[in-house]
């Protein structure tokens, strides 16, 4: 049985070069199928924000990994986005981008695809430029604990949260994902949104060197945490991974995305 702790170290070998290859990068990021895993995430964030209820002054990013995709139709919505990860690779992957460093990922088809989702005529080197204005934080965070960006964080719960595969990813078993999912609300204010996207039923995957575990969940389990936790379930969309997207990087089943909102009394 894994520990926390086990898990913990295991994601010392975390590449995330490798991460990104396995998952953003085609066959699972092509963007001229709408029935692809990518493109299926980057739609159901940017017409989740379209409606123009998910807004505030800040938003945290649980666990951005070295992504950026997951904040791009935010932007428009919020003063400030705070960046997140438990490992110090990641949150250097996440600075270099902000920093324009030569070198990094190539973000620029999401941007250009998240502009032509959201059809304001924006230039994607314009939605670039503003995520950076926005992003003010990259901050160490680890969801098992109470207080996961640490008691010294003079940080005020925020407007809204987003998360992409972080949860199951950090959790050895369903008791593990319930608490975290606990102590991230604690980081939201009453009546804020929690975007959260995620593996169904997967068990490990891949990145690099490393082989991570994942605990198995599936739709009846992340609606039931998220009530559990004091959220009403605004949206819950599924995608099913087809086997063309079953590429041996790891066992996911599927993904979701769900837009819950963070209940005012608890
Ligand atoms: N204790 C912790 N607290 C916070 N974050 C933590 C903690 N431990 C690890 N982390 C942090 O969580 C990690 C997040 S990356 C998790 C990857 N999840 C699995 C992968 C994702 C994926 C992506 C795309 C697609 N697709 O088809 O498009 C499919 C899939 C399915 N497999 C990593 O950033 C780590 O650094």
């Amino acid at each position: 049985m894994t520990s926390i702790g086990a898990l913990g170290e295991n994601y010392q070998k975390f590449n995330p070069r490798a991460y990104l290859q396995n998952n953003y990068m085609p066959p699972r990021a092509d963007f001229s199928s709408e029935d692809c895993a990518v493109p299926w995430k980057m739609r159901c964030l940017a017409e989740a924000f379209a409606t123009g209820e998910i807004r505030g002054r800040t938003l945290i990013d649980i666990g951005s990994g070295p992504t950026i995709y997951q904040l791009l139709s935010a932007c428009d919505h919020f003063e400030e986005i705070i960046l997140t990860d438990y490992l110090e690779v990641n949150r250097q992957v996440l600075r270099r981008w902000l920093h324009e460093d030569p070198g990094g990922f190539d973000w620029s088809p999401y941007f250009k695809h998240a502009c032509s989702l959201e059809g304001k005529g924006e230039h994607w080197k314009e939605k670039a430029q503003k995520l950076r204005e926005k992003v003010k934080r990259v901050l160490p965070i680890d969801i098992h604990q109470a207080q996961p960006l640490g008691p010294s964080t003079l940080l005020e719960p925020a407007d809204a949260l987003v998360s992409a595969f972080c949860l199951e990813a950090s959790s050895p078993d369903l008791e593990s994902f319930q608490r975290a999912l606990a102590n991230v609300t604690t980081l939201l204010k009453p009546g804020g949104h929690f975007l959260m996207i995620g593996a169904l039923e997967e068990s490990y995957y891949l990145a690099g060197e490393a082989k991570l575990q994942v605990v198995p969940v599936t739709e009846a389990d992340v609606k039931e945490t998220l009530v559990r936790s004091g959220y009403r379930i605004c949206q819950f969309r599924a995608y099913i991974m087809p086997p063309s997207l079953k590429i041996g990087v790891d066992d996911v089943r599927g993904i979701f995305f769900v837009n819950a909102q963070k209940q005012e009394c608890q």
